[in-house]
């Protein structure tokens, strides 16, 4: 057990799918995981851990933001020595060729500052995704085909936003949606040598105002867990 985690040792699988919903996290373990197992309950961040395909694989909710993102790598790394990470999480479309429901892979993800800000002082460090679960998820992505797109994303400290003018220059660098979890994640990934991805699905668009219930953020995101498994597993 950890301070935030209530998982046994040997609880939690080598592959974790990082929902920001714990629900999410309920509802992805439910569907798409054999003999599952819920492996925490503290503080409400449900945590589950089952089969997929003969892998083990556990299913933890992340909460919102990097703050919280942080203390469940932390512990999910370095205390129970999880080693593959993978976000599955909703975000806010940027542009126009990005719809809602569209699948956002992310390479890279800019920010004004995470939780790593004190360690990196005045450098820029570029958050990058690892090579092979993008490959992995990419090709996944290709052959379900669901409409994806491969590039930057945002992560953001703020839901609500009130800079027009940063969320202006994101987009016209092409960065293609925001989110609040992913930079602080690869982050911490290349901290600790594992490896990490961001699968999300575009919940809402700042540029339409169009945005989805918060029960299909909750339930009805199926391509992104499976994309995320198929790069976690893929077949050879
Ligand atoms: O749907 P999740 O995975 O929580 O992700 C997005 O949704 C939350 C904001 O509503 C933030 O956590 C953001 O990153
Ligand atoms: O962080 C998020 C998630 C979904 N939509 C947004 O606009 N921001």
């Amino acid at each position: 057990m950890t301070v935030h985690i209530g998982a046994e040792q040997g609880q939690i699988a080598e592959t974790v799918l990082l929902p920001g919903d714990p629900y999410r996290a309920e509802w992805a373990a439910n569907k798409f995981l054999s003999d599952v197992v819920c492996v925490n309950k503290v503080r409400g961040m449900l945590g589950f851990t089952g089969t997929w395909r003969g892998n083990r694989v556990t299913i933890h909710g992340s909460g919102m933001g990097m703050p919280s993102l942080s203390i469940y790598a932390n512990e999910l790394i370095r205390d129970y020595r999880a080693k593959t990470l993978i976000r599955i999480g909703s975000c806010g479309g940027m542009q126009d060729s990005v719809k809602l429901r569209d699948v956002i892979i992310a390479m890279t993800a800019s920010t004004v500052s995470t939780p790593s800000r004190g360690i990196f002082k005045e450098l820029n460090y570029a958050p990058c995704a690892d090579y092979s679960l993008l490959e992995t998820a990419v090709a996944s992505a290709k052959s379900r085909g669901v409409s994806y797109h491969v590039g930057g994303i945002y992560s953001s400290d703020v839901f609500y936003d009130e800079r027009p003018d940063l969320t202006n220059e994101m987009e016209r660098h092409g960065t293609l949606g925001v989110e609040m979890e992913a930079a602080e994640l690869y982050i911490l990934a290349a901290r600790y040598g594992v490896r990490a991805l961001a699968v999300l699905t575009v919940s809402d668009h700042l540029k339409t105002g169009e945005a989805l219930p918060s029960a299909d953020r909750e339930t009805s995101f199926g391509d992104m867990v499976e994309i995320a498994l198929e790069a976690a597993f893929p077949s050879t």
